[in-house]
Parts: structure tokens; C-alpha cells; sequence
């Protein structure tokens, strides 16, 4: 039997940190069962390592499901998510739904939107009707042309409290987890004490339910410019499945992510 959300909350709440890894086919998949990882990511990140091209705009709801199909053939164990496209949820709440069942019908567990307060209707429609949502807010790389990079978010208090207000209405709307992405370490555990569903952090510190980090940069498999939050576990490994187990032990002992992969309150000068 799967892991279901509600296991994964249990976990959280009895102070387990959830271990997550992107992961895109079934090879990795067994891998990464294997090591003991809680939760798989099918992210349109592979948009950028599979696909190799510069931001994951180009991803598919196609693409993305034989991804998901691929990984949940690979694994028994753990729980699917899978991220909504660019341009596959954010033009209706009735599209949102449409797309999403197609993952869901791939094998995914919940589905993952990027977006925060202009996310909260569309969240509580999928919700409404069976399908888990997970908030993917901070950095959300699909809006890397209207952030004009892919930069820091939440600094400063008014930024920050706009990223609270914004997880609160969210988790008010039933999201079952909300990730955060390159945000600072204090804006994250305020953001994981304001709302019930588990945190996961990219680039946002210890103060989280759970961490994620994409395969291929722990495997440091990934050629292109690597953002301050990733660790290269295969540092030190004899073997992938070594790395990956290293990766999930350090998440559950709290020693990564260390200082030198977290964002301080402000810019340093
Ligand atoms: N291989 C890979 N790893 C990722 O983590 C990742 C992807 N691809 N593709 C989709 C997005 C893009 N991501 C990125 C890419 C670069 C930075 C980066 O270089 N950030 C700067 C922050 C600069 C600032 O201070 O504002 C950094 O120094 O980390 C962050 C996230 C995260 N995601
Ligand atoms: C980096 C994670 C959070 C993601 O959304 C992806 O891999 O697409
Ligand atoms: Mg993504």
C-alpha cells in the first residue's frame, strides 16, 4: 500500500522531518524507494534535466504524465506528486481540475500549483472534488520572467507577511501541503507555525515539516548553475542508492540543510 497523506501528516506532526526527491522514471524510482525516501516529486524541473532546456515553462500535461506513470511503476511505497504544468492550470479553476484528473489517473497521489493567494479558489475546487493539492509558494519558477530571475523571495517584513497571510489562506482552502522555495529561514518556521498541512523546504531552512531537492543535484548529475540550497551527496557515497540514502538520513537528522544552504533574513551586503 502506498503512503497516504494522512501518514504523511502523522509523521509531521510526531516530529518526523519528510524526506522528498524529484524523480522521473522508474530505475530512480526503485532507487529512491529503496533509500527510504517519503515522497516523489514528477516536477517540471525535468523540463530543465531531462529535457535540458533554460526554465521549465515548455513542460507538457503529456510529458508529465508518462513521467508519472513512469515513477509509480518503479516504486510501491512512496507517495506521488506530481506538478501542474505551466499553462496547464492557471486559466480556470474548471481547467485545473480537467488537468489534474489526468494525473491523478497517471498514478499521482496529489497534485502540486504554483501560485499563492491567486491559487486559493482553484484549491478549494480541486479539493472539493477529491483531488490533494500541494501550495508551491516563494520562488515558483514558472513566474521567473515576472521575478525577473530566479531570486529570493519574502525578504523583508512586508514580503514576509504577505507569504504567511498567503499559506494561511491556502491551508484554510484545504491544501494538504505547502512547499516553499528559496525563501528566508525565519519566514519559513513563521509559515510552518501558521498553518496545519506539513511544510516542505527548498532553500527555506530547518523549521519545516520536510525537505526537497532535485535528484539530479544531489547526484550531481545537473551541468547548469546550482542555487545556493543544493548539496552534492554523492560526495562521499560509493554508491547512487548510497547518496540518496545519505541525502534521506541527513533530512532526518536535521543536519541538512546546514547554514551555508539557507537563505539569511536580509541580502548580504
Ligand atoms: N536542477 C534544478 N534544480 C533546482 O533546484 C531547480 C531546477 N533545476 N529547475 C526549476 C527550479 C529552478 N530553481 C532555481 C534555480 C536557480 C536558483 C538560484 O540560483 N538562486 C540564487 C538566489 C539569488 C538570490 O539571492 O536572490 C542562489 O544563489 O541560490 C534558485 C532556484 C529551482 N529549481
Ligand atoms: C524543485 C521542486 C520544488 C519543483 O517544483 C520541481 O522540481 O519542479
Ligand atoms: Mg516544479
Amino acid at each position: 500500500m502506498r503512503t497516504s497523506i494522512t501518514q504523511l501528516q502523522k509523521q509531521a506532526s510526531a516530529g518526523e522531518k519528510l524526506a522528498m526527491l524529484t524523480c522521473y522514471d522508474a530505475s530512480f524510482a526503485v532507487l529512491c524507494e529503496a533509500a527510504g525516501t517519503d515522497i516523489l516529486l514528477i516536477g517540471d524541473s525535468l523540463g530543465m534535466v531531462i529535457q535540458g532546456r533554460e526554465t521549465t515553462h515548455a513542460v507538457t500535461l503529456a510529458e508529465t504524465e508518462y513521467h508519472v506513470a513512469c515513477v509509480a511503476r518503479g516504486c510501491s511505497k512512496p507517495f506521488i506528486l506530481a506538478d501542474m504544468p505551466f499553462g496547464s492550470f492557471q486559466e480556470s479553476k474548471e481547467q485545473a481540475f480537467r488537468n489534474a484528473a489526468r494525473l491523478i489517473a497517471a498514478g499521482a497521489q496529489m497534485v502540486k500549483l504554483e501560485g499563492g493567494a491567486h491559487m486559493v479558489e482553484t484549491t478549494r475546487f480541486l479539493v472539493d472534488r477529491g483531488v490533494p493539492v500541494c501550495s508551491h509558494i516563494g520562488l515558483t519558477p514558472q513566474s521567473v520572467y515576472t521575478f525577473g530571475g530566479f531570486k529570493v523571495q519574502g525578504r523583508g517584513e512586508e514580503a514576509a507577511a504577505r507569504l504567511v497571510a498567503e499559506a494561511k489562506l491556502l491551508d484554510e482552502a484545504g491544501s494538504g501541503m505547502i512547499l516553499m522555495e528559496a525563501v528566508p529561514s525565519d519566514v519559513a518556521a513563521r509559515v510552518t507555525a501558521a498553518v496545519k498541512a506539513p511544510t516542505i523546504g527548498i532553500g527555506a531552512g530547518l523549521d519545516v515539516s520536510g525537505q526537497v531537492l532535485v535528484l539530479y543535484d544531489i547526484l550531481d548529475l545537473y551541468p547548469g548553475k546550482k542555487a545556493r540550497f543544493v548539496k552534492n551527496f554523492m560526495a562521499g557515497a560509493t554508491s547512487v542508492q548510497g547518496a540518496i540514502e545519505a541525502y534521506v538520513k541527513a533530512v532526518k537528522a536535521k543536519t541538512f540543510p546546514g547554514p551555508e544552504h539557507q537563505f539569511p533574513a536580509e541580502a548580504p551586503k
